[in-house]
Formats: C-alpha cells, sequence, structure tokens
C-alpha cells in the first residue's frame, strides 16, 4: 500500500492503552502487510454514564454473541426453538458462515446494461472498502481508543434464542440486475432488539414486518410502507452483502460512480452495516484503487487516515468534480490494505457515548474508492474510472433523544443541519423527478456538497435506512422510514467513466499499419507514387506475374477463346492496370480522408474540452458571485468586519481574475474559427487541386476509360471477328444486335467529342426533357437521342426496346429518372462555372465513386445477365451522365 505521491510512514501506534487489556487482539501488526498506525485522537467525552451501560453490553454481548451468529450462520433454522449452549471461548461448535468475501462464490450477475463490453473480471472485489464485508471473525483489532474498533466487530449480540424464534424471517431477494439497473436504490435494514431495550420494553416493537416488501409501523396511525428490499432482523452481513454490495462494487468496476450511504438514528446500526465485521482477505485485485477516509465533524473535514490533517477545504475541478483538497490517497494492493486503512481510519473517527448508542458516530464518514482499470480490445485501449463512496452518516435523530448536551449538543446540531440539509436535498430532487424547478441547496452542508454526484448525478447510489424496531425509537424509526421513501424517488444519471481518448491513437495505429501494407504491394508490383500528380504509376504491365487466383478469376470471367489472343490479354491487361490505379489512387485519397477526419475529431474533442472547461468556468463565476452576496450579506449584518470583507473581496477577486485569464487563453470560440478556418484552406486547396492539377482531367480520363473497358469486353466476350463470329457470336446474337453495339460504340465517340468540344450539353438538355416527358416504353428512344443520331436504334425494333425494358426492373427506372432529375437541376442552373462549383458541394470524389460502383455493378449484371441491348444503353447513357457532370 502506498501514499499517493509519496511514501508515508504511519508513526507507531499507540497501543498502550489497550494492548493492556486486549494484547492478542491485534492482528494488524501482526500482518505481514504492516501499516503503522497514527496515534489515536483523544476520545471524546461521554455524555451519558457510559461505563456502567457499556459493561451491561459487553456482558450480554458475550454471552449472547455465538448464539446469534449460530443462527446468522444457518446453522439454526428458525424452527430450531432449543439451541446449543454456548461456549465462552467462542468456538463450542458454532460456526461462522462463510467466512471469507471471495467474490461472487458462483453466483451470476448479470453486467450493467451499457457495461457490457468490460473484459471478464475476477479476482476480489467483495471486499472493496470492507463494507458490509462480512466475516466470521472479528478482526479483533482494537485501536488507541478502547472500543472504536472492538465496535466494528461487536454486534448488539443481545438476542436470545428464545426471542428470535419470534422474529419472522423473510428472504431477501437476490436480484443482481435489479440493482445494476437502477440508478437509486433504498433497502431497509432492521437491527435486532438489544438485551437492554428488551429487558426495558419486551418483546413488542414499533415495526412488524409483513412480507418481504412491506412493514408495519406500528403507532398513530398505523401505518404500511413498501419497499423494494427490506432486510429483516435475521439477515446475516453476508447475505446483505451479497445482494446490495457486491452488485454497487459491480457497478464501480463497470466504471460507474457509486455510492452507498447508511442512514438512520443512533444506534440503529449504520456503522455495523458499513463497517461489517473486517477480517482479511487474501485475493488479489485486479485493477488500480486508490483509498481515502474522511469525516465531516461540525462541518469540517478530516483526513481520518491522516489526523493531523484537520479542517480540509473542499474544492471544484472539472475533470475531478468536487474533491478534498490534500486529502491523503492511499494505493491499495489487495483487499487487506483496504481493510486496514478502514480500520485504522475507523479508529480516528470522532465517537463518544449518547443515551441511544455506548459508541455513537458523531461525524459522518465518507470512505472512498477509486478504481481504474485499463484493457485492450481490438487494438484499443480502454480506461474506465470509477469512485465508490462508502458514507457513514451520524445519527439522525432529534438532539433531545440522543440526551445530547454541552460539547455534544453543538455536534448534534451540527449533525442535524448537515443532515436536514441532506433531507432538502433529496426532497428539491425528488421535486426535480417530478418536472418541477429547484434549486438544489448542495452547498449548504459540506455532507451534501462532497456528495453532490451521488444525489441526482453521475452515480448509482444505494441508500441503506437503518431503523430499530424498539418502541423508544418509534418516532425516529418513522421519520426514517418516511426519509427512505422520499429517496427512492430520486433520480440520478449514472454514467459509464470511460475514456475513449485510446480509439484515436488506435485508429493512427490502423493507419500506419495500411501504409505499410500498401508500400509493401507497391514495391512487389513495381508501382510508384507519381511526384507530381500524387497518383501511383505502373512501370509494367505484368500478367505472368499477378496472383494465381487473379487469373482464375479471369478466366471465370471471360471466355476462354480471348484469352488465348495475346492481343486480347494484352488489352485486358491494360484495363486492369488502369482498374489498379484508379483503386490505388482511390485508395490514397481515402487516406487522406481519414487522416483528415482523425485531425477533425481531435478538433472536435479539443473544441468539447474547452467548452466544458468555459462551462465550468462560468459555473465558478457564478460560485463568486453568490459567495460575494453571502459576504456581503455578513457584511451588512454586521457579522463580518470591513476589513476581513475587503480581504476576502481581494482574494477573491485574484481568483476571479485567473479564471478570466484562463477563460480568455483557451476560448473555445477562437479555436472554433481557427478550425473552421483550416477546413475551408483545405477546402480550398482541394479546389485548386481539382483545377490546376489536374485532377478534373484525371477523372475524366478514368471515366472514359472504364467506359471503353465495357465496351471491349463486351467486344471480347461477342468478338466481331468474321472466325470467331462464326463459331461462337452466331449462337448469341443476331445480326441486329451486333449492329447496336456498333451504334453504341459509334454513340460513345461521338459523345466524347462532343463533350469535347460542349456541344453534348445542349443535346442532353433536350434529351433529359424529353425522357422527362416520355413514358417507360418510350424511354429507350429517349436514351438514343443522347447519341445525336437518327437512326441509331433503326435497327433495335420497338416492340424489342419495350420487352427489355421491361426487363429492367422498376428500381433501375426510378434509379434513372432520380439522376435525370438531377441532371436538368445543373443544366438549369446556368453557366458552366455554376455547375462546377455545384457538383464540388456535394463532393465530387463521393459522386464519382458511386457513379463508378453502379457502373461496375451493371457491368457485373450484364455479364451475369443474359445479354441486354437495353442494360447496355443504360450503361451508355450512363457513361453520358458521368462525363457531362464531371465536366
Ligand atoms: N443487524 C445487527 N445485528 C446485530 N447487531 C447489530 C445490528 N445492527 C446494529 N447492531 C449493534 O447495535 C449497536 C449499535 O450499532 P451502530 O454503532 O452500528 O449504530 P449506528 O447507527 O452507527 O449509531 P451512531 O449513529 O450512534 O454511530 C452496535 O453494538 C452493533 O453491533
Amino acid at each position: 500500500m502506498s501514499k499517493e505521491s509519496s511514501t508515508v510512514r504511519f508513526p507507531a501506534r499507540n497501543v498502550s492503552k489497550n494492548s493492556q487489556s486486549e494484547p492478542n487482539e491485534n492482528e494488524f501488526e501482526a500482518s505481514s502487510n504492516q501499516i503503522h498506525f497514527p496515534p489515536p485522537r483523544t476520545p471524546l467525552n461521554s455524555i451519558a454514564d457510559p461505563a456502567q451501560l457499556q459493561k451491561e453490553l459487553h456482558e450480554l454481548d458475550f454471552d449472547s454473541q455465538p448464539k446469534f451468529e449460530a443462527i446468522r450462520s444457518g446453522r439454526y433454522s428458525l424452527s430450531d426453538r432449543k439451541l446449543e449452549a454456548p461456549d465462552r471461548a467462542g468456538n463450542g461448535g458454532l460456526s461462522y458462515g462463510t467466512p471469507r468475501v471471495s467474490g461472487r462464490g458462483g453466483k451470476a450477475h448479470s453486467e450493467p446494461n451499457s457495461a457490457q463490453s468490460t473484459p471478464a473480471r475476477n479476482g476480489s472485489r467483495a471486499s472493496i472498502g470492507g463494507a458490509i464485508c462480512t466475516g466470521s471473525k472479528a478482526p479483533q483489532y482494537n485501536g488507541g481508543r478502547a472500543g472504536s474498533c472492538s465496535r466494528i466487530s461487536r454486534e448488539i449480540s443481545v438476542v436470545n434464542s428464545e426471542v428470535l424464534t419470534q422474529v419472522p424471517h423473510f428472504e431477501l431477494a437476490e436480484d443482481s440486475s435489479f440493482w445494476t439497473d437502477h440508478n437509486v436504490q433504498v433497502l431497509i435494514r432492521i437491527r435486532p432488539l438489544s438485551n437492554i431495550e428488551r429487558a426495558s420494553q419486551g418483546h413488542g416493537g414499533c415495526l412488524k414486518q409483513e412480507s418481504a416488501k412491506t412493514l408495519v409501523w406500528h403507532g398513530h396511525p398505523e401505518t404500511r410502507f413498501t419497499f423494494d428490499h427490506i432486510a429483516c432482523e435475521t439477515i446475516s452481513q453476508e447475505k446483505l452483502f451479497e445482494v446490495a454490495g457486491l452488485p454497487m462494487v459491480e457497478n464501480c468496476l463497470s466504471g460507474y460512480n457509486s455510492c452507498m450511504f447508511a442512514y438512520g438514528q443512533t444506534g440503529s446500526g449504520k456503522t455495523y452495516t458499513m463497517m461489517g465485521r473486517g477480517e482479511q482477505v487474501e485475493e488479489q485485485l485486479k485493477y488500480s484503487c486508490k483509498c481515502s477516509f474522511l469525516e465531516i465533524y461540525n462541518e469540517q473535514i478530516t483526513d481520518l487516515l491522516e489526523p493531523s490533517s484537520t479542517n480540509l477545504q473542499l474544492r471544484e475541478d472539472l475533470k475531478k468534480g468536487v474533491y478534498v483538497e490534500n486529502l491523503t490517497e492511499y494505493n491499495v494492493r489487495d483487499v487487506n490494505d483496504v481493510v486496514k486503512l478502514l480500520l485504522q481510519g475507523a479508529s480516528n473517527r470522532k465517537m463518544a457515548a449518547t443515551h441511544m448508542n455506548s459508541e455513537s458516530s458523531r461525524s459522518h464518514s465518507v470512505f472512498t474508492c477509486i478504481i481504474e482499470s485499463r484493457w485492450e480490445k481490438d487494438s484499443m485501449t480502454h480506461f474506465r474510472f470509477a469512485r465508490l463512496n462508502l458514507v457513514d452518516l451520524a445519527g439522525s435523530e432529534r438532539q433531545k433523544s440522543s440526551g445530547a448536551e454541552g460539547d455534544r449538543l453543538k455536534e448534534a446540531a451540527n449533525i442535524n443541519k448537515s443532515l436536514s440539509t441532506l433531507g432538502l436535498v433529496i426532497m428539491s430532487l425528488v421535486d426535480l423527478a417530478h418536472g418541477k424547478h429547484r434549486h438544489v441547496p448542495y452547498r449548504d452542508s459540506r455532507l451534501t456538497f462532497l456528495l453532490q454526484d451521488s444525489l441526482g448525478g453521475n452515480s448509482k447510489t444505494t441508500i441503506i435506512a437503518n431503523v430499530s424496531p424498539s418502541i423508544c425509537s418509534a418516532n425516529e424509526t418513522l421519520s426514517t422510514l418516511k426519509f427512505a421513501q422520499r429517496a427512492k424517488l430520486i433520480q440520478n444519471n449514472a454514467k459509464v467513466n470511460e475514456d475513449a481518448s485510446g480509439d484515436i491513437t488506435a485508429l493512427q495505429q490502423q493507419i500506419q499499419q495500411l501504409k505499410g501494407q500498401l508500400s509493401f504491394l507497391m514495391k512487389h508490383h513495381n508501382i510508384s507514387w507519381s511526384s507530381s500528380s500524387g497518383v501511383p504509376s505502373i512501370e509494367e504491365p505484368r500478367f505472368n506475374e499477378l496472383p494465381e487466383e487473379y487469373n482464375d478469376s479471369l478466366e471465370d470471367k471471360m471466355p476462354t477463346e480471348n484469352l488465348k489472343l495475346p492481343s486480347v490479354r494484352n488489352k485486358k491487361m491494360k484495363c486492369m492496370d488502369t482498374i489498379l490505379v484508379g483503386a490505388l489512387r482511390r485508395e490514397k485519397m481515402a487516406d487522406n480522408a481519414v487522416q483528415k477526419l482523425v485531425a477533425e475529431i481531435e478538433d472536435m474533442n479539443r473544441l468539447v474540452c474547452q467548452s466544458e472547461e468555459d462551462a465550468g468556468q462560468t459555473k465558478m463565476m457564478l460560485k463568486f458571485r453568490e459567495e460575494k452576496i453571502k459576504r456581503l450579506e455578513l457584511l451588512t449584518d454586521g457579522m463580518l468586519s470591513a476589513e476581513k470583507y475587503l480581504m476576502e473581496e481581494n482574494k477573491a477577486l485574484l481568483e476571479e481574475i485567473q479564471l478570466l485569464q484562463a477563460r480568455f487563453e483557451s476560448n473555445p470560440e477562437l479555436t472554433r474559427y481557427a478550425v473552421e478556418n483550416c477546413r475551408l484552406l483545405e477546402q480550398l486547396k482541394l479546389y485548386q487541386k481539382f483545377y490546376e492539377h489536374g485532377e478534373r482531367e484525371t477523372l475524366l480520363a478514368e471515366v472514359s476509360e472504364l467506359r471503353n473497358q465495357l465496351l471491349d469486353i463486351l467486344q471480347g466476350k461477342l468478338p466481331f471477328s468474321t472466325e470467331n463470329e462464326n463459331q461462337v457470336g452466331k449462337h448469341f446474337l443476331n445480326s441486329d444486335t451486333i449492329k447496336e453495339l456498333e451504334d453504341c460504340r459509334n454513340m460513345n465517340s461521338k459523345l466524347i467529342s462532343q463533350a469535347a468540344s460542349g456541344s453534348v450539353r445542349d443535346s442532353f438538355s433536350k434529351d433529359t426533357e424529353e425522357f422527362r416527358q416520355s413514358d417507360k416504353y418510350s424511354m429507350v428512344e429517349t436514351l438514343s437521342m443522347g447519341s445525336d443520331s437518327g437512326d441509331e436504334t433503326a435497327s433495335y425494333s420497338q416492340e424489342e426496346c419495350c420487352r427489355d425494358m421491361y426487363i429492367s426492373s422498376n428500381k433501375d427506372k426510378i434509379e434513372i429518372q432520380s439522376e435525370v432529375k438531377h441532371e436538368r437541376r445543373f443544366l438549369k442552373s446556368g453557366d458552366l462555372h455554376k455547375e462546377n462549383k455545384c457538383i464540388m458541394e456535394i463532393s465530387e470524389d463521393i459522386e464519382r465513386k458511386a457513379l463508378q460502383a453502379k457502373l461496375d455493378k451493371w457491368l457485373r449484371t450484364w455479364r451475369r445477365s443474359d445479354y441486354s441491348i437495353a442494360t447496355f444503353k443504360r450503361i451508355s447513357y450512363y457513361s453520358c451522365l458521368t462525363r457531362n457532370r464531371l465536366k
């Protein structure tokens, strides 16, 4: 275990007081992992005469503890009327249930919804914080102050068998998903009656549990309460931990902030519930974990692990949220470390005896574990972090019931103040949850300010309301139950705290990998980047060096007759080279685009961070204003001297100036403009490149090449040489079809020359207008007009056209029509310049790729299907569109 940032050795523990009385009980010092404890604080004065009370309790405890334990551990069923005589040494055949908190004991717990991807966890998680950590044995640790730790280990132990048989037992529903799915949970825990209570009031109580979810408060008026979970008197620590504690730890490991409060009147079992009976466990934590332990006493924060650090200040930070300045955090390696810290801190808590509890906590304590987990998946580094707050509140009773006087009264007033703020916060949150506008007074007490995330914020929170069934506590029990009922309605907004910054690094790595692969491929295929255009060029087509499967697939697609012809083969190779060059070029462009996007994401992330910072700074400014108002109020009420006011004002203004400076330097607006500027410059460069570096010509050449390729393939499949015509062609085509092919070829060459001269635009405009007006039966004719040749379809009968058009699906028609509509928009828009601009605005590159993909698709369809002139015409027509658009 190491202290954050510096290695701290605790001074040797002052055990003199207790070592005499309980010399062998300090297991801590005997443990291998030695922690030296700080000197404990002087115990607070007791108000009532606790000595007598304690003596009585001790005697009673000793007698009855084993019986109670036996029942808790399940050795005795509730129907057992007779219990074995207890052995005073504590081992007279009594087993303590399962002592170790060793994971989940094979119990299946569902992951929280949003944490499905959390890597498999193992190792110890059960005992984090030691909260409700069960154990068979008391830790037997007794700090410098008598009673502080023995208290942790002690039970009420005032229950005898006779009584227990009368207490109905209700199982605590084990549904871990319930705890993980809900952000705010409330559980009622009823402690058993103490012997003193029993002696004074008999066996009757103010509470009666009717079922696993309902209990009745016997009073005026009799009130029935329903809760999702009620832990009756016979529910063991272990069971409670399994049901409510484990899912909280699970949440925390999954990256959710988690918090567990114990609320209730003094002596109702809050500390017992939170501290359990700590024991050393051996499993290793698999996560990095830091712990701190503080107490809020009289509205002052003290570090329980470094008791000399008193009056610590709360600060707010954008990243950390609310935190305690200078609070020591210890890195812990295993559960033992955690338990040690827990016990060490507990020994320093302010305690005193009151009428209601001989060892009453007079402060609120917060034990915090910050858990971080990191794992790699798909070459991404995931990082999650979460806090687990275990809050043991001071008793919520009224002052007069605790019999407090003097210092205790002042304490009680402060306790009441923070607890009433807690109540107000909860009420405001409930109102908020019902859609009302409310100011939530988090800042009115240190407790609520520190725990604001746990209340209505980013946290999964469990509130355990501890109640005593004693008639003497009837009113307090009722108010605790009402508090619990209200708290049920709070709505938190828990989210997984995950850092995705690793993703960008992973993307960059991926890009690097792809680059490596690309350069390897280029080296092996003699491809070099042309320095001027950034376009790869292939030095020499080498058909024989192509991978075999590539040849095979080609052979599958092409008629074997053609492959035998070297000229055809060379031609094909040339085509393939072109395709490859195009593909590599596009790949490079895509690579550039990815890089740009990555840079843009980084910019945006920066912007988001800055905006968050800005929001935080605005919040801080508001806070300054609020504080200033408070100061002014104090000044006008005469509670603050003018001098002190000025000094505080000066300090606040200095802080404000610093804040404003920081705000000025990291103004998100500036960054936004800078990012926008960069983006526009990039765009400008792109346009310049498009015109000046021949990008446009390259695209045109590529499209034209693709079209030629298509025609070549058509020719290759249906050769025109007399010999082949006789052998193969005859099987497929009649002379009309062959002529049609020739026509199409002519049509294309005409289009190319027209595109060069610009005249195609006029004719195309006419074409599209006619196309729009035509019905599906005349579509082929309209298409053919694009060729500017009246007799091109002469040999293709109207009937055949109709049939072909029927074959082409409605979808095709819709696609073509929308293309034409699109085209018309261009043509209407006026001059060429505007058109080009328009084209670029809708992203030339993407469009071109899409068109090319369509061409490829059609080509594939055509290859697969029967030869269809209509399809071919569509392709030709589409080529025209493409060409025109790119122009
Ligand atoms: N469920 C329980 N089973 C057995 N003993 C219990 C149980 N709950 C509480 N006790 C015993 O009751 C006594 C008072 O409990 P505890 O000190 O936890 O109360 P508390 O609510 O923390 O009081 P305070 O607010 O004064 O600190 C202790 O001796 C404790 O061992």
